[in-house]
């Protein structure tokens, strides 16, 4: 499929040729460390290039969360771009996890840097923070529709902390996590199979009857693993819009390694996991 097709089909491509997982590459000090590796650019890495080489032909999407690279400066960042371009080159889609959102002048530099398919940094999605206002997101929008790209903006997260922000009731009787899932819905009307703008909404979070899940886009369901949620769990979270999550593991894949085969056997056994849920919903 050509890298300019829509973000929204060719994720449904690839959740439905290598199933729906999203694997999170999240180089915690704690894993390097349980990995036998130093908290050092070698360490970043060697940690790296094992899980890439190790996935990359196996799953269908990968969430790099750019805070573990970017705390060791620019050789971090390069590990990173690498991964990226590693990723991409053996077909796996990788979501930029850096949760960028600020005023729109400075959010359309955001764009550029992520969104844009020249940019060293150019991934097929980009996690964003709407606080600032949705339409302060608007320059990502537009450069992500231009690149075939994607976002994924923060709707209801897996933090307990977020609910005194996303639940919040406006002046119209909608809670602001609503409004958000709202916005995203009339982006991405009309899109088939389904549209590219996505929301983060926590798999930890419970029944979720209340909200209205169906945007016609992606559901990047964080929390399964180490934040207590299960495989088993996603079809009473999300009801009808099961077939459109997007479940991400990080540390309950990570923690499999160093081994190759065990890191390839914790990602097919999550993504099972997935899919028997999916099927029965
Ligand atoms: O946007 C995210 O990816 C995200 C949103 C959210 O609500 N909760 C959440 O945990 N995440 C990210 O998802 C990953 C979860 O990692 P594990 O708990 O190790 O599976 C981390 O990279 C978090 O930053």
């Amino acid at each position: 499929m050509s890298p300019l097709e829509p973000f929204g089909a060719r994720l449904r491509h690839a959740m439905d040729t290598r199933g729906p997982l999203c694997v999170g590459i999240d180089p915690h000090a704690s894993l390097l460390a349980a990995w036998g590796l130093n908290d050092d650019i070698q360490g970043l890495e060697s940690f790296t290039r094992a899980v890439v080489d190790a996935l990359a032909d196996q799953v269908a999407v990968f969430k790099p969360q750019s805070a573990f690279f970017e705390r060791f400066g620019s050789r971090g960042i390069a590990v990173l771009e690498r991964a990226v371009a590693d990723l991409r080159a053996a077909g796996g889609l990788v979501v930029m996890d850096a949760k960028r959102g600020d005023i729109g002048s400075t959010m359309a530099a955001y764009a550029e840097t992520f969104l844009h398919k020249d940019a060293p940094l150019f991934s097929d999605a980009l996690t964003v923070s709407p606080y600032l206002g949705y339409g302060s997101l608007a320059p990502a929008v537009d450069l992500a529709r231009e690149n075939g790209a994607g976002l994924f903006v923060l709707a209801l997260t897996s933090n307990p902390e977020g609910a005194e922000v996303q639940r919040a009731v406006r002046e119209d009787g909608r809670s602001i996590g609503a409004t958000m899932l709202g916005h995203l819905a009339a982006e991405n009307a009309g899109a088939a199979p389904m549209g590219s703008y996505g929301a983060v909404v926590g798999a930890t979070l419970g029944d979720l009857s209340t909200f209205d899940l169906d945007i016609n886009g992606p559901l990047l369901a964080p929390g399964i693993g180490a934040q207590g949620a299960t495989p088993a769990d996603l079809p009473r979270v999300f009801g009808a819009a099961v077939r459109n999550v997007v479940p991400n593991v990080s540390r309950g894949v990570l923690k499999a390694g160093p081994d190759a085969g065990a890191l390839r056997d914790a990602a097919a056994r999550f993504a099972d996991e997935v899919r028997v849920a999916v099927d029965a919903a």
